[in-house]
């Protein structure tokens, strides 16, 4: 059985960098060279177009990137077929050797969390993740059936802590105590993140999300918990620098390691992809993962 953070963490010391693309599809900003129809989000050429689109990002980046994240929500948007589609690009970056983190930042009772978990965390899950993103919101036994799940099938969670986005203090750094909540959740989740530590790395398959927007809050949230991977949003697009974005991760036996930094906008959209040039999109396309490969990887031989 695979352990989700030994092989995350074995991949990214392989290519030696800790870059995730974040699969976010926008409808209106979806190259023209796979634009079919009015791409509405409920025309049936919708979704097939935004697969075509995903699967050539996927291929651009075959053999260099560890891990990718779909966001269900863009994919929700075209329905079922937008889902079928998700199950399809999937299928394809495990074909490349990419590991599938789902961000669906999932969160609700537990007799409702057993449902989500059997949705893409279970054996017999019909649209299984290597991962998922969760909110840990409503308290820890709603993050039970996702720890059930991952014990029993090697998965990996990624449990909401600091979120990158402007107003995530407006909860997040309240104080309880001396510490912010933020804080006081990731402490919460000691047990738990030890429960899931691999064999291999001694990495868990129990994460958390840390914004690259707040480095100052990662560097304090690794001293208390030391072997949980960090899934960093925020480099890019939310302005972060690779420098802010590997604040939180730790020496390890070929660089610093301990996290992923996701990208999703400045990767899939980057200037001159918009074009209905193959040749051109292509090269577009490389530059944007040769940037981020370089930026990331250079930040954590650093
Ligand atoms: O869980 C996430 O991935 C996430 C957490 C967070 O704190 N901030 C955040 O932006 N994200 C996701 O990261 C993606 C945005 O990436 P960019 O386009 O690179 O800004 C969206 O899919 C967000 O849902």
């Amino acid at each position: 059985m695979q352990h989700f953070g030994d092989a995350l963490i074995g991949r990214v010391r392989a290519l030696g960098n800790p870059v995730c693309i974040g699969l976010d599809p926008y409808l209106d900003r979806i190259p023209p060279l796979f634009r079919d129809g009015d791409m509405s989000p409920g025309n049936p050429l919708t979704a097939p177009a935004v697969e075509a689109f995903l699967k050539a990002v996927l291929d651009r980046a075959d053999g260099r990137v560890a891990v990718v994240k779909p966001q269900i929500a863009f994919f929700e948007r075209m329905g079922w077929r937008g889902l079928r589609a998700l199950d399809e690009v999937s299928a394809h970056a495990r074909k490349r050797g990419m590991l599938v983190l789902l961000d669906a930042k999932r969160g609700d009772i537990g007799s409702t969390a057993d449902a989500y978990a059997g949705a893409y965390l279970t054996a017999d899950a019909p649209m299984p993740a290597d991962a998922m993103t969760l909110n840990p919101y409503l308290g820890r036994d709603t993050l039970q059936p996702y720890l059930n799940a991952a014990k029993d099938t090697g998965r990996g969670l990624f449990i909401l802590v600091k979120t990158s986005n402007p107003g995530s203090g407006d909860y997040q750094d309240l104080k309880v105590g001396n510490r912010s909540l933020a804080e006081t959740v990731a402490d919460s989740l000691k047990a738990m993140s030890g429960e899931l530590e691999g064999p291999e790395t001694g990495w868990s398959s129990l994460g958390i999300v840390v914004g690259a927007t707040y480095p100052g809050e990662a560097e304090r949230i690794r001293e208390i918990l030391p072997k949980t991977i960090f899934l960093v949003p925020g480099y890019g697009a939310q302005g972060a620098t690779a420098a802010d974005a590997v604040k939180g991760f730790v020496k390890g036996p070929s660089g610093l390691e301990g996290g992923i930094v996701s990208s999703s906008r400045g990767v899939l959209y980057p200037a001159g992809s918009d074009t209905d040039s193959a040749a051109a999109w292509e090269q577009a396309m490389d530059a944007a993962i040769d940037m981020a490969v370089s930026e990331l990887g250079g930040a954590i031989s650093a």
